[in-house]
């Protein structure tokens, strides 16, 4: 699945299927090449976009969690698949983007916590954070959100964040992608890009 990828360093989009991660993509690259879609599952395979020039790229890995038409065992493996191409890129990652559903995340993350199960979007938060890779949570589809405030402090309390979320703008940025609403994200970034000394790259998340 992931054999073609370009040897570059990169910005990855993680997160479950459906989340937005590729209308986040079309945001940050300005192409509208990345297929978006209502069901859960569109994207099958990373998208690389990639400069040249720059030796600099975002990819969007697909989704995991449930997915139309996909069986169980096939979306675990697609989790594992991307938690191993974290692993083997890690040293090319200058951020991990971990996408969400604001309205619906902190639900899904109740649903599946337990004695023997910790959440993939739990999981991933604290995997990125693990390999030293510089994590946003990009909170999407904020415009469905009424209590955002509510909102955001409750996910950074699953995510082991004290709240509140405002003292955490480097690593908790609520957007819209469909609106064109991704200010926080790319703010995020720039920080994250300027701590690594990379401010060569300012200009892909302006
Ligand atoms: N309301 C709202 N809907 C959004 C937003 N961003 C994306 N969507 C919608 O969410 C659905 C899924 O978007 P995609 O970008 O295909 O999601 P994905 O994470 O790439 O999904 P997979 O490829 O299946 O993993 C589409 O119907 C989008 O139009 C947003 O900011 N607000
Ligand atoms: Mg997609």
């Amino acid at each position: 699945m992931f054999e073609d990828r370009p040897d570059r360093q990169e910005v990855v989009l993680v997160g479950r299927s459906n989340v937005g991660k590729s209308t986040l993509m079309r945001e940050l690259t300005g192409h509208s090449k990345f297929t978006t879609g209502k069901k859960p599952g569109v994207t099958r395979k990373p998208n690389h976009y990639d400069w040249a020039p720059e030796s600099f790229m975002f990819t969007d890995l697909p989704g995991f969690g449930f997915m139309s038409g996909v069986e169980e065992s096939r979306s675990e493996q697609i989790a594992t698949d991307i938690v191993r191409y974290v692993e083997a890129n890690a040293d090319d990652i200058l951020a991990g983007v971990l996408v969400v559903d604001g309205k619906s995340v902190v639900d899904i993350i109740d649903r599946h916590s337990g004695p023997d199960e910790i959440p993939h979007d739990v999981e991933l938060f604290h995997f990125l954070r693990e390999l030293e890779i510089p994590t946003v949570v990009a909170v999407n589809k904020m415009d469905k959100v009424d209590d955002e405030d509510e909102r955001l402090d409750d996910l950074c309390d699953r995510l082991g964040l004290l709240p509140p979320w405002r003292q955490w703008q480097d690593t908790i940025a609520p957007i819209s992608a469909k609106r064109g609403n991704v200010e926080p994200l790319l703010s995020a970034l720039k920080t994250h890009f300027h701590d690594q000394k990379r401010d060569d790259l300012l200009k892909f998340v302006s």
